[in-house]
């Protein structure tokens, strides 16, 4: 391998736990100044949670709704660019077209935004006795794949709920990427059931790096975060986490590790994509 492959082959991500607040100014600032530090200590892509302009909850999105390009976006690509970073922007609530959406924002190292993804996947659950949130009373969902390039790998992006979907993780995989990112706030009765083990299944299946940003966790928010923030690697193995507080999460990202799992277990080439489809059955 040459030094600039090698070179290549392997870079350092940062998650960024945010302590998200009801004012809007102070989640940008917070972001902007943790970005900056994410950078000072190498990293080349950053990720920050979903909604961290603005407290998570039906009842919060059409009052924090901007649209794209705004006030929101318009820091993330400067920070992107004055810190030379790849920068996941969390998700904000957009407006366009009358419609709301839970958008992520990606800016490449020079400020360009790279592509918003739009949640595909609206939070629609009832637990009773535990959690109730539709999100589709107030938002639309978004019905277009996101994928990215670096110079190091190709990163799929999907916002929270989405990670559920394994159908999406397979095709990102199938699309070429090696990293999937999730903004993302599970709550504290689906965090510690499914949170992690979401995130180890979506990396072991498809033999790639996962890696989740969530707000930090607020007890007195009307919808507590499980916070935990982690990165995952292609063998299944939290490699990076962290509990609920504010934090950065650094993780490196080796690519030549995840070539070598899926040499070593070469089930990406073993597939019997022509068996799997529901074939209907001769009545007897
Ligand atoms: O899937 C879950 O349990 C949580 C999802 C969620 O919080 C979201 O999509 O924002």
């Amino acid at each position: 391998m040459s030094t600039l492959a090698k070179a290549m082959s392997k870079f350092r991500l940062a998650v960024v736990q945010l302590h998200v607040t009801s004012v809007k100014a102070d989640n940008l600032s917070k972001a902007r100044r943790l970005i900056r530090e994410a950078a000072g200590q190498g990293s080349k892509v950053v990720v920050l949670p979903e909604c961290f302009n603005s407290p998570y909850g039906t009842g919060f999105f059409q009052e924090y709704a901007e649209r794209i390009p705004g006030e929101s976006t318009q820091m993330l690509s400067e920070a992107a660019k004055e810190n030379g970073v790849y920068l996941v922007g969390g998700s904000i609530p957009e407006e366009d077209g009358g419609k709301l959406y839970n958008t992520c924002p990606v800016f490449g190292p020079d400020g360009t935004l790279l592509l918003k993804h739009r949640k595909i996947h609206l939070f629609d659950i009832d637990v009773p006795g535990k959690i109730r949130f539709q999100e589709s009373e107030t938002l639309s969902p978004g019905s277009a794949f996101s994928v990215f390039e670096t110079p190091f790998c190709k990163v799929g992006v999907g916002i929270c709920y989405d990670i559920r979907f394994a159908e999406m993780a397979q095709l990102y995989s199938k699309m070429g990427c090696e990293l999937l990112v999730y903004p993302g706030a599970f709550n504290m009765t689906t965090g510690p059931a499914h949170w992690e083990l979401l995130q180890r299944a979506r990396a072991l299946d498809n033999q790639l790096y996962v890696a989740t940003a969530s707000p930090a966790r607020d007890e007195t928010s009307s919808y507590i975060a499980w916070g935990h923030s982690t990165v995952v690697n292609p063998w299944g193995e939290v490699i990076s986490s962290t509990g609920s507080e504010e934090a950065v999460v650094y993780a490196e990202i080796d690519l030549q590790y995840l070539a070598d799992v899926r040499q070593q277990i070469p089930v990406t080439v073993q597939r019997r994509d022509d068996l799997y489809a529901v074939k209907p059955v001769a009545e007897s």
